[in-house]
């Protein structure tokens, strides 16, 4: 099963990724890639390599083979940190926010990580207050959150990548967690923040539901390889798709 063939311009291109944990093979021979001002999403059952990928795509771990192009630049062997400072701007699957700081602090906080040597955040408090606003997040600008629902972090979450006005946002599981109210809510906004702002975004996530209505290309991995890539409708009806996950019995 290939990718996509690539095109000009897109975001993000992996092409052969390969990696094993030991005797483990969590990847093998996996490709992708993300146009720009689309959703894509990569699903898969569980154990399927997708936090492993993301992981590779992210820098976190080195693939044993393969290459990653980001923005048309090679980038397979740099670090996070560079990739994060070139635009690539993840969620993680457990929410990561600090407590001790207020909802403000916090998105603010994300913006140091793009400035090295300790210069100025990029987005401007009034910025990120008008963000806040946005994603009716405003009330609880200079409150911990501590006190706020999974939903409303998960959109505190958001706000921090979307400062940073990055080129690729990576959302690993974001609707985990939440009830169906919450993940049809979280859908919309992710929808129309997408469409406003032309957002290009690789979702990694369990809820078929979320999948089908925010995603227009799919990518399914399976066993660490990729077993299918199509639109929602192709996916859906794929045998291969439909066994994998009546056979993880999801
Ligand atoms: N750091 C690691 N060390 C050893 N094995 C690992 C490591 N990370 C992942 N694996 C193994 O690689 C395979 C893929 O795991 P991975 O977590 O990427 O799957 P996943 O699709 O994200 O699963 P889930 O949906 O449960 O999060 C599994 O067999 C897992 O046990």
């Amino acid at each position: 099963m290939t990718s996509r063939p690539a095109r000009d311009g897109d975001v993000l291109t992996a092409t052969g990724i390969s990696k094993s944990f030991g005797g483990v093979r969590a990847l093998r021979d996996v490709g992708l890639t993300v146009s720009p001002g689309t959703i894509c999403a990569l699903i898969g059952p569980n154990g399927a390599g997708k936090t492993t990928l993301v992981n590779v795509l992210t820098g976190v771990y080195t693939q044993d083979a393969g290459d990653i192009t980001f923005k048309g630049q090679d980038i397979g062997r740099t670090g996070a940190d560079r990739r994060a400072r070139a635009g690539m701007v993840r969620t993680f699957q457990r929410v990561r926010l600090f407590p001790q700081l207020s909802v403000l602090e916090n998105v603010l906080a994300g913006q140091w990580s793009r400035r090295p040597f300790g210069g100025r955040p990029a987005a401007t408090k009034e910025r990120a207050l008008r963000e806040l606003e946005e994603f009716g997040l405003l009330k609880h600008a200079h409150r911990s959150p501590a006190g706020l629902t999974f939903a409303d972090c998960r959109r505190v979450e958001l706000v921090r990548c979307l400062l940073g006005d990055p080129a690729l946002i990576l959302l690993d599981e974001p609707a985990a967690g939440m009830n169906p109210e919450e993940a049809q809510r979280f859908v919309e906004h992710v929808a129309e923040v997408q469409r406003e702002r032309d957002l290009t975004i690789l979702l990694i996530e369990h809820n078929m539901n979320v999948v089908m209505s925010l995603a227009s290309w799919i990518y399914v991995l399976d066993f660490g390889q990729l077993i299918a890539a199509g639109t929602p409708g192709e996916v859906r009806r794929d045998e291969r798709v439909i066994k994998a996950y009546l056979g993880a019995g999801e």
